[in-house]
C-alpha cells in the first residue's frame, strides 16, 4: 500500500506510528509545512517526509488527510488536479462531512471519513468508518488499514460526531479516570510511580475482562463487591457524588459543542 498522509500533526503522527509498525504499507509520504519536528519518522527506509502535499498525492494510492478542519477545504481545491480514478481519499477531520467534500473534489471519487484516535500510535485505536456512495466499494480497503491500527467498525456519517465524543474525546475523558484514581492511590499512601501502575493495570483489566467474557459491567461488579463490603461503599459513595450522571453529562456538553463548532 502507497499511503500519504496530508498533515502529520498529533493525529497523523499517531496514525503513522500504527502502520509502521505493523508493517502494512510499501510507502508512506508523511507531510507538514515544516517536517523539522518529525525528522525522527525518517529512520523508516519506506518513509519520505515533505512539505509537498502535490509530491505526496502523485505517488501515493490512499490519502489520509489530517490537517485542522480549516485548512481541507483550501488543500483540496490546490491537489484537486492530481486526484486520480484510483485514489482513496481517507478524511480524519472532524465535522467536515461527505456532502462538502465532494462538493470539492467530485462524488465519484472514493471518499471515506474516518474517526481514529491517538491510540493508534499503540495499535488500540477504535476508529469509525463512514463511505460516500461510491467510497463503500473500497470500505473494506480502509478496515484493513485501521483493523491494523485496533479496532474499527463502519458507522453511518449522522453518528460520526456522536462517535468521535465517545472514542476520540474519550481517551481524554478515560485517562482524567485514570489520574483522578492514581491521585486517590496517592492519598492512600503509595508514591506516584507506583499508583499510577496500580491504576492503569487495574483499568486495562476492567477492560479486558469485558472483552474477553462479554458479561455486562454490573455482572463483573457483583463479582468484586463483597455484600457489606469495602466496594459497594465506595461505589455508592460515588454514584452519590454524581460518578455516572457527570459522565453522561459531560459527554452529552460534549456532543453539543462538537455540534456547534462550523468548519
Ligand atoms: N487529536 C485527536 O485525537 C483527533 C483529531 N481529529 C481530527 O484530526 C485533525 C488533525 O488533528 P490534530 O492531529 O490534533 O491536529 P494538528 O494541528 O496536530 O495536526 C495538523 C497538522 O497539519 C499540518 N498542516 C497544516 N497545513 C498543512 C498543509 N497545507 N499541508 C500539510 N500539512 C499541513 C500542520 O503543520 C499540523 O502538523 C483535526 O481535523 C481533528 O479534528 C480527529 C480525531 C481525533
Ligand atoms: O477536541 C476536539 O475538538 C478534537 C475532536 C476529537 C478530538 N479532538
Amino acid at each position: 500500500m502507497k499511503v500519504a498522509i496530508i498533515g502529520a500533526g498529533s493525529l497523523g503522527q499517531s496514525i503513522a506510528k500504527g502502520l509502521l509498525k505493523n508493517k502494512v504499507v510499501s510507502s508512506l509520504y508523511l507531510t507538514k509545512r515544516n517536517t523539522h519536528s518529525i525528522k525522527g519518522f525518517d529512520d523508516h527506509n519506506e518513509v519520505i517526509l515533505t512539505s509537498n502535499n502535490e509530491e505526496a498525492i502523485k505517488n501515493s494510492d490512499i490519502l489520509i488527510f489530517a490537517v485542522q478542519p480549516r485548512h481541507l477545504e483550501n488543500i483540496l481545491n490546490t491537489v484537486k488536479p492530481l486526484l486520480k480514478e484510483n485514489h482513496v481519499l481517507i478524511s480524519v477531520i472532524t465535522g467536515f462531512s461527505l456532502d462538502k467534500i465532494e462538493a470539492i473534489v467530485g462524488a465519484d471519487k472514493y471518499i471515506i471519513r474516518s474517526m481514529p484516535n491517538t491510540a493508534a500510535s499503540v495499535g488500540q485505536s477504535m476508529t469509525c468508518l463512514s463511505p460516500n456512495t461510491k467510497g463503500k466499494e473500497k470500505v473494506e480497503l480502509a478496515k484493513t488499514i485501521f483493523n491494523s491500527l485496533g479496532l474499527s467498525m463502519v458507522i453511518p456519517e449522522e453518528q460520526l460526531q456522536a462517535a468521535t465524543v465517545i472514542c476520540a474525546s474519550g481517551i481524554a475523558f478515560w485517562m482524567r479516570l485514570i489520574r483522578a484514581t492514581t491521585q486517590g492511590a496517592i492519598q492512600l499512601g503509595f508514591e506516584a510511580d507506583v499508583a499510577h501502575e496500580l491504576a492503569m493495570q487495574t483499568c486495562f483489566g476492567a477492560a479486558t475482562l469485558l472483552k474477553e467474557s462479554g458479561r455486562h459491567p454490573e455482572a463483573e461488579i457483583d463479582r468484586v463487591t463483597t455484600p457489606g463490603g469495602c466496594t459497594i461503599e465506595g461505589l455508592n459513595e460515588m454514584e452519590h457524588q454524581g460518578l455516572s450522571s457527570s459522565l453522561i453529562t459531560g459527554i452529552n456538553k460534549s456532543f453539543e459543542k462538537i455540534n456547534q463548532i462550523k468548519n
